[in-house]
This record gives C-alpha cells, structure tokens and sequence, in this order.
C-alpha cells in the first residue's frame, strides 16, 4: 500500500499542530444514476453495513440491487437537493467551519476539518492533506450520536486503514458517541422547545432513528440501547412522559427484520388511530439528509396525513445551531484535555524545538 505523500517531508522542529476531524457517512457527488452507483457500490460493499458473506452479496449488489436501487434513489436524492449540493455534504461543512470559529474564540488553536466514509471529501484523502499541514495530533470525532458498527466503528476502520500506510502517525484520540451526553440532549431539548413556542405542542412527538438489522442487536450492538438511553433523556428533558411519545426506527434496507418499531407504519397506526397531530424529531442525524428530509419529512408526512392524520410537523436536525455548536465545543474540549491546543502554548512549543535542533547542529530546521 502506497504511504502518503506527505511521509517524505519531514522538517525538523516543525510546529506540531492539533486537528480534530469529524466525520459523517457521505453523500453522492449528484443527484444521478450514475453518481449514485458509485456512492451506494462503495457504502454497500463494506462488510461493516451488509453483514451477509461477499461471495453471495457481491453478485448480487452489482447485478440486481445497483441497477435497480441507483435511478430510484437518484430521484429522492433529486427532490432535496440544494443549489449548493447535498444538503448532507453542505451541512457537515457549515458544522466543521462554525465549530473551529468556536473552538478558536474558546482560545483552541486547532483545525477542524470533514470527511465522509463514502464519497467525497474522502477521509483518506483529508487525513493526507492535514499530514502534510504538519498535524502530531488527531482527534476523530463520527457525527453519530449512538455507536454502531456500521457508522462508528466503519468510520475508524478508514482512519486506521490510513494510519496503516503512514510513517509519522499523529497521535490518536477519537470519541465514541455521544448518545447520553448532556449537551447533545440539552440542545436538541432546546431546539424542540423552541419549535413547540412557536408551533404549539403535538400530541404526539416521534422520535424516529436509522434502522438496523435485528440482528444486530443479538450480535451486540450497542446501537438499539443507546437510541433508547438518547430517547429517555430527551423525554426527561422535554418534561413529557411515555403517552406523549415514540421511538421508532426507519429505512429499512432489505428483506430481512430490522430493529422494530418500523416509523412509516407507526405513523400510519398513530393516524388511524384518531391522533391529529404528530412532531417527528430525528435524534440519530446530526445533519439533515435524505433520510431526514424526503423520508421523514416528506414521506412520512404523506403516510401520516393519508391515513387521516391532521397536522405533521418535521423538526430539523441540529446542523450548525449555536447551542449545539457549544454543546459539540464542550464534548470536544473535554477530549483535547492534555494537549497543548492553547496557541501560544503550541506555537512556543514549535520555536522551541525549532531553537534546540539548530544548537545541535541540525539542518532542515
Ligand atoms: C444495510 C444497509 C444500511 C445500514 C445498515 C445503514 C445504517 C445506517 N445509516 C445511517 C445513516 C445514513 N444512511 C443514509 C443513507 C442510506 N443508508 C442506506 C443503507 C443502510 N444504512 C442506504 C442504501 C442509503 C442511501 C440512500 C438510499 O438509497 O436509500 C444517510 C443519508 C446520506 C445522504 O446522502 O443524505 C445517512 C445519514 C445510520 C446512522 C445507520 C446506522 C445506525
Ligand atoms: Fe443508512
Ligand atoms: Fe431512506
């Protein structure tokens, strides 16, 4: 496996720089067929997300599920895009810029960039550019507020496969998850609670996250039971017990079960069942998606309202709101602790190095 480019510039004294790197699933580069056999043939194929053995799955992946899933996805991809892309890819950007002015006012000297697993900015591509920015220190932060194999831990797969091939590995934090953290259910709390001001309360609030396999859960995935705690928590904080809400699980992929409730037809039993109005909050995204806005707030508003629903409201993810962009700072600051990100520190740090290896004589420096 090649190394990256960067390995072979090493300059002595170089000032040692901290990044934090967040990292989200990824995205089509557009909203076509041809864009999206790319993307889904590379999401597919990890063994992380199918866990079925390659020689069946592969055949199949290439044969019936691309040609027939590509164009139909490319559609829904088609009805949320934005003029400045994805809003998947456009909204992990905003949240990687708002985060590092954050981090910089709380006094940080860091870098803060993105990548996706899947897709573009690829995260080998962005770990080799901060390599060559002269990062030592590395934290890894995935976007999803509960661990799974198939999102957390796929994501570290791809940073290691990275620290594999490099000569200078930075040094390596990352964070798990996020799920029971205060600032993460303060915040969506709080966005909530400003929706419902301005809104009005529903009957019932939906809190619908990404589905998994059942069997997951049997092989021990956390994932279920962090949905749950995050859930819980978030009731609490919301003041509402277990008759004002739901937690479901939607986009379910494939034929076989999948964690269950199922959101499409809870939504379709809660209207049937004379509830008029229901709010859906989406606690597993930190950015909105296609999961968030065409299959919840569109379809899912479709399924509510003609099985007799009245009134349904999406209630969008946290993105780049300021309360998060704090919470998110807090999270991160507890895991820089001991790493001297306070820039004078760092910089002083550099030009001291700097200063010993040319008292030794060094060249390079
Ligand atoms: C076996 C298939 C899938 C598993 C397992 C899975 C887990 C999983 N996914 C997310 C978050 C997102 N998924 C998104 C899109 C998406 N997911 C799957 C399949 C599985 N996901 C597919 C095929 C797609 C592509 C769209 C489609 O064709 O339906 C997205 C949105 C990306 C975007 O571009 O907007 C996100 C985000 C989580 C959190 C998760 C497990 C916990
Ligand atoms: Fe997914
Ligand atoms: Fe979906």
């Amino acid at each position: 496996m090649k190394p990256p480019a960067a390995d072979r510039q090493y300059t002595h004294g170089t000032v040692p720089r901290t990044a934090i790197l967040l990292l989200n699933l990824g995205t089509p580069d557009a909203p076509t067929a041809t864009a999206l056999r790319r993307y889904l043939r590379e999401f597919l194929s990890d063994p992380r997300v199918v866990e079925i053995p390659r020689a069946v799955w592969l055949p199949l992946l290439n044969g019936v599920i691309l040609p027939l899933r590509a164009p139909k996805s490319a559609a829904k991809y088609a009805s949320i895009w934005r003029a400045d892309g994805s809003p998947l890819a456009s909204g992990t950007a905003a949240l990687a810029k708002s985060l590092e002015a954050r981090l910089a006012a709380n006094g940080h000297h860091v870098l803060v960039r993105h990548a996706m697993r899947y897709g573009n900015p690829a995260t080998a591509a962005v770990l080799d550019t901060l390599h060559a920015q002269g990062v030592t220190r590395l934290l890894v932060v995935p976007l999803y507020p509960q661990y799974s194999a198939a999102t957390t831990a796929s994501s570290l797969d791809a940073v290691t496969a990275w620290l594999g091939r490099a000569r200078r590995q930075p040094e390596l934090r990352t964070l798990r998850s996020f799920a029971d953290d205060a600032g993460y259910i303060g915040a969506l709390a709080q966005k909530i609670r400003a929706y419902w001001t301005e809104h009005g309360e529903p009957e019932t609030l939906l809190m619908s996250f990404h589905g998994m396999p059942q069997r997951t859960l049997q092989l021990g995935d956390p994932y279920h039971c962090e949905c749950q705690k995050s859930a819980r928590l978030l009731a609490d904080a919301l003041g509402i017990g277990p008759d004002r809400y739901k937690v479901t699980f939607q986009s379910r992929f494939g034929k076989q079960p999948w964690l269950r409730p199922y959101t499409d037809p809870t939504l379709r039993a809660l209207a049937k069942a004379g509830t008029g109005r229901v709010d859906v909050v989406c606690p597993g995204f930190t950015v909105d998606c296609l999961e968030t806005l065409e299959e919840i707030a569109m379809e899912g508003k479709q399924a509510f309202l003609s099985s007799g629903g009245r009134e349904y409201h999406y209630i969008p993810c946290l993105n780049a709101d300021a309360h998060w962009i704090d919470a998110l700072a807090g999270l991160i600051e507890t895991h820089l602790q001991g790493w001297p990100t306070r820039q004078a520190a760092d910089v002083a740090q550099g030009a001291a190095s700097r200063e010993r290896a040319r008292a030794m004589g060094a060249e390079n420096v």
